[in-house]
């Protein structure tokens, strides 16, 4: 497992690499994803290893077209890997399942003809996980802890970007899954929306201590959200380094310590690009 090793190039005194030995949660092993289209075969990753253990805040890392969104898509059983294999609870991923509830980026991924609460219910109610009481319980409570008790029996399009988020986190929550797989969810916010939806997620985090997968391309967001970091290489995504980082909120963010840990994660980002720029200038 290559998920300790960072590049020769990049300075890592003072981080905390990860070392733990307890069963994964989730196992991922040598995954490599590949795209078929009619013309090319673009792999998307390459031999990725990664563990992410219970109650864990693991951030998957990377720039634009590295991979972070395939590997998520592997893990919720959307994409099978070519090569390598991916486990939760020991148990070989085939197939999407309620045990891992994806959210997304966009707004629009709640049907706008249900309420907030039918949005939330739906899942619950479609799997067979509850009855139509049990899941209207359910959803109320969920709804409940993202704050939107108010809204329970308004359509989406009456409100904000960031309240359609919490909705689409209440409605994954509701199912209990293993895990939560959340891919740049708040990418499309603006950065104040953004910043409180951070803060919600780590106060939800603080009440239920669930797992979750969280892809994003901010060094700031993965920092002040994660509790490990697995930085991945420019396409195809390779990993690079993994780090711990818990402890950052936003109030860390303009210290010293943060913003040496941001510089150092951006030099192992683009170490190959700082290479080759120094080769072009020699
Ligand atoms: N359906 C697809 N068909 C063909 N190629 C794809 C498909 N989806 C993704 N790719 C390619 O796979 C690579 C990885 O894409 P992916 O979306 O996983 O990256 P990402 O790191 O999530 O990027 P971003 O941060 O921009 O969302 C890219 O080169 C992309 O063009």
């Amino acid at each position: 497992m290559n998920a300790f090793t960072y590049p020769d190039s990049v300075d890592t005194a003072g981080m905390d690499v990860a070392n733990v030995s307890e069963r994964p949660l989730l196992d991922v092993s040598g995954v490599t994803l590949q795209y078929k289209t009619r013309r090319h075969l673009v792999t998307a990753t390459y031999r990725v290893d990664f563990q992410v253990f219970e109650a864990e805040r693991y951030v998957l890392l990377g720039p634009s077209g590295c991979g972070k969104s395939s590997l998520l898509k592997a893990v919720g059983g959307f994409l099978q890997p070519v090569e390598g294999a991916i486990r939760l609870n020991g148990w070989a991923v085939s197939g999407p399942g309620p045990d891992r509830m994806m959210v997304f980026q966009e707004f629009d991924q709640l049907p706008p003809w249900k309420t907030v609460k039918q949005n939330v219910m739906f899942p619950l109610l479609a799997s067979g996980k509850a009855t139509r009481r049990e899941a209207e319980e359910k959803a109320l409570d969920c709804i409940a802890r993202v704050n939107l008790s108010k809204f329970a029996d308004v359509h989406p399009h009456m409100l904000s970007g960031g309240m359609k988020q919490r909705v689409a986190i209440a409605r994954a929550m509701a199912m209990e899954p293993d895990i939560l797989l959340m891919d740049e969810p708040f990418a499309a916010l603006d950065a104040l929306t953004r910043r409180k939806m951070q803060e919600e997620l780590l106060q939800l985090w603080d009440d239920l201590r669930f797992t979750v997968l969280f892809v994003t391309h901010s060094i700031e967001e993965a920092l002040v959200v994660g509790s490990r970091i697995l930085v991945l290489s420019p396409h195809p995504g390779q990993v690079k380094a993994e780090l711990n980082c818990g402890g950052y909120d936003h109030h860390a963010v303009g210290s010293p310590d943060f913003q040496d840990a941001a510089r150092r994660i951006h030099a192992m980002l683009f170490a190959d690009e700082v290479e080759t720029v120094k080769g072009l200038r020699s």
